[in-house]
């Protein structure tokens, strides 16, 4: 929810009034199958390219015929400006009128309800099978597969999320979703579903029940493994999808304490901020030299924005969206796109809370914050490990394995009809169901090629999301889906096809490798050699006593065979020198990095301070700058306005063309030119109320200060305390 920006700064520039504005993103080789020979696949390809580009061709030209002649008929192109209503097939829907008017979202009806009420998208239509699949205990033959590496099912795991108040509150409304170990029960009007699953997850109201699933709960069941698999040096995606209001965002990012301490997750972290801080702490372990590289995007309206690039104009306009390429290593990218090296958790939590602010979220009908947009939150973790077995006091680096982790929040699938969207987050719900359309049919054939051991066309590339996805869905990296789901019989629907997206997600299997540099991996066995023929030639030297060896060699072709093993050990030599030197400059541009990572998010925090978005009220630290905020009882106003006093001398006051000029400006009838005097320094602060009839200042100070300068109507109902750090 937009709320206006408004910075109002008085003569002085050392007291700054702000009213926030929240703006609401093996190697690889190729091995002949037993089925096809290389030269029958490479002619199977090209015909099938050719079938495509023949489809492809009558495609556009049967719409070009159509067009003209009969254009109310032509089914419709799902566009951003498509009204869903056309686009998804007819399905009848259980909500009533007055269910949806009952949210804060202006009902501004561009279709008849009718058509309203039948419109569903087609994610949740897409998947076919109605029996549950458990997952293939038949693991693809190597022969049957092109790429080598090891086999890795996607996990899935499926997060029932409490029932709402709306819900509970509502007597009609059951809770139709039952878990039994690892199965989903879901209970039909007249039959029963079962679906399987790797992990089942349910939290409750209650949070004081035995089975209530936590955060922690969750992240420990099924994201500490991926954790461990980045380690490793195996690539690592996990996704959050599931129907609108589901609790995605709750399970990836958690909800935000504007007082939670930094240095560890509070209780209601999700994924995200957990899984960066189980990095900390296994790279605090582990000894080897860890970089943590981090990016941060969302994918709006099929657009990439970056949420940790330099935003830092006061207008808070977003920069120009970003580009996908496919690049021949890296695979498909974005851009341009700002990646910052950090350095503990603290660091982390301050570059989320920078990109979170940038997110788009809204209020719609299901969700009070939904969020807008698919968001990808990457980290790249590089270990370079010390070389112990080389010499103990050596600084040698042996390996560096490298991985990606790309942690998803989807935007949620939404039924229009129950969302009430009109304008921009009609648009918006129309482009999420596209691309969830498209995840649901990359997933399908996925699917199928595993099912049918052989890989078959998948149309990566129909959307911004599965394109920059398609190595963590189809390629190489270790892939989770946590599906969140409604237990209530409102959205029962959306729920079994969430759990059928799911299990047929739960069929794909991905081939992976660890990434290990090939360079780093050369150099470790030549260093394997150099070690063997060490030992070799103080072998040489014990059974030959202190002569050289060179002279020990009775033949030419023993003493051949000594000068190649010299040279051999003479060129590694050099190599490792070479290697030695290439390490210290990567090590200095590290360095480099993280200084400039350290400036850049000093630049973005002091900018965020200053609209009051990144306010750390941390009282036990000493000497933290003290400032007044504001605590209302609507929590999207709490916080939101931030008064920083600084050291010296603060005059509050109204402005009188003769008197002296004030730093905080007040208005009123009651406002004296000089009402209150506070002096700061490091450890104190004094107030002095100038006008004697005002003593109850903060009251007052802030109901004009918010009629006047910020026009908020919900002044009157403030509370304000000052936060200030008196140590
Ligand atoms: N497991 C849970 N425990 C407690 N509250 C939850 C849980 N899951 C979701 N919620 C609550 O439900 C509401 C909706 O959740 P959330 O915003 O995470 O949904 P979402 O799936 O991300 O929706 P959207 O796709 O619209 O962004 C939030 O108020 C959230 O706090």
């Amino acid at each position: 929810m937009d709320k206006s920006t408004k910075l109002i700064k008085s003569k002085s520039p050392s007291v700054e009034i702000v009213n926030v504005k929240k703006t609401n993103g093996t190697q690889g080789k190729l091995t002949k199958s037993s089925a096809l020979t290389s030269a029958d696949r490479s002619k199977s390809m090209t015909t099938l390219r050719k079938q495509e580009a023949k489809l492809s061709k009558r495609s556009m030209s049967d719409e070009k015929l159509k067009t003209p002649s009969r254009p109310r008929k032509i089914p419709p192109v799902p566009t951003d400006q498509t009204p869903v209503a056309q686009l998804c097939p007819m399905k009848s829907s259980t909500t009533t009128k007055s269910e949806l008017t009952s949210f804060r979202t202006p009902v501004k009806r561009f279709f008849s309800d009718h058509i309203i009420s039948q419109s569903t998208p087609d994610c949740f239509g897409s998947v076919q099978f109605e029996t549950p699949r458990g997952k293939s205990d038949i693991v693809v033959d190597d022969e049957a597969t092109i790429y080598e590496g090891e086999n890795s099912n996607l996990t899935v795991g499926i997060r029932i999320r409490p029932m709402n108040f709306k819900e509970l509150n509502d007597p009609k409304i059951l809770s139709v979703v039952k878990v039994k170990g690892t199965d989903i029960i879901v209970d039909c009007e007249s039959t029963q579903h079962t679906f399987h699953y790797d992990h089942c997850f349910v939290s409750y109201t209650d949070t004081s029940r035995p089975t209530h699933a936590s955060q922690k709960i969750v992240f420990d069941g099924m994201v500490l493994p991926l954790v461990h698999n980045a380690f490793e040096g195996y690539n690592v995606c996990l996704f959050a999808y599931g129907q609108t209001g589901s609790g995605k965002s709750y399970s990836m990012m958690g909800s935000e304490s504007i007082t939670s301490t930094l240095s560890v997750p509070c209780d209601d972290a999700g994924i995200i901020p957990r899984f960066c801080y189980e990095i900390f702490l296994q790279a605090a372990l582990n000894n080897n030299i860890t970089t943590v590289e981090i990016s941060y995007f969302e994918i709006y309206n099929e657009k990439i924005h970056d949420l940790l690039g330099n935003n830092s104009n006061i207008s808070g306009s977003k920069r120009a969206p970003l580009k996908v390429r496919e690049h021949p290593v890296l695979g498909p990218h974005v851009v341009d796109l700002t990646q910052h090296v950090v350095q503990n958790y603290e660091d982390l939590q301050t570059w989320l809370k920078v990109g979170n602010s940038q997110r788009a979220t809204a209020a719609t009908g299901m969700n009070e914050k939904s969020s807008r947009s698919h968001s990808i939150f990457s980290i790249i973790l590089t270990q370079e490990q010390k070389d112990s077995t080389m010499s103990k006091s050596s600084k040698l680096v042996d390996t560096s394995r490298r991985s990606k982790i790309n942690l998803v929040d989807l935007a949620g699938s939404e039924r229009l009809s129950q969302t009430c969207a009109s304008g921009d987050r009609l648009r918006e719900g129309v482009s999420i169901n596209k691309s969830l359309l498209i995840l649901g049919k990359v997933i399908a054939s996925l699917a199928e090629s595993t099912n049918n051991r052989k890989r078959g066309f998948v149309p990566y590339r129909e959307s911004v999301l599965t394109w920059l996805l398609k190595e963590s869905l189809g390629g190489n990296s270790k892939t989770a889906m946590l599906a969140t789901v409604s237990p209530s019989s409102l959205h029962l629907e959306e729920t079994l096809a969430t759990l059928r997206y799911a299990c047929q997600a739960r069929s794909i299997i991905n081939r992976v490798r660890i990434n290990e540099d090939p360079h780093d991996k050369l150099i470790r066995e030549l260093k394997a050699e150099v070690l063997k023929l060490r030992g070799a030639r103080e072998g040489y030297e014990r059974q030959l006593g202190p002569r050289r060896l060179l002279d020990s060699a009775e033949t030419t072709k023993d003493k051949r065979e000594v000068q190649r093993k010299q040279r051999e050990i003479d060129r590694l030599k050099e190599q490792l020198r070479k290697t030695e030197e290439q390490l210290s400059l990567n090590q200095k541009s590290r360095a480099e990095k993280l200084q400039v990572a350290e400036m850049c998010k000093n630049t973005e925090l002091n900018f965020l301070r200053r609209c009051g978005i990144a306010i750390e009220i941390d009282f036990s630290k000493k000497y933290s700058t003290p400032c007044l905020v504001n605590l209302a009882a609507d929590p999207m106003l709490s916080g939101t306005l931030l008064y920083l006093i600084p050291p010296g001398i603060v005059r509050i006051g109204k402005r009188k063309r003769q008197s002296k000029p004030v730093d905080i400006l007040l208005d009123g009838p009651l406002v004296a030119p000089l009402h209150w005097l506070v002096r700061s320094s490091k450890k104190v602060m004094r107030w002095r109320c100038k006008r004697k009839a005002m003593q109850h200042f903060p009251l007052y100070f802030f109901i004009f200060i918010l009629f006047y300068i910020c026009q908020l109507v919900a002044a009157r109902s403030s509370v304000f305390f000052s936060g200030i750090a008196v140590n």
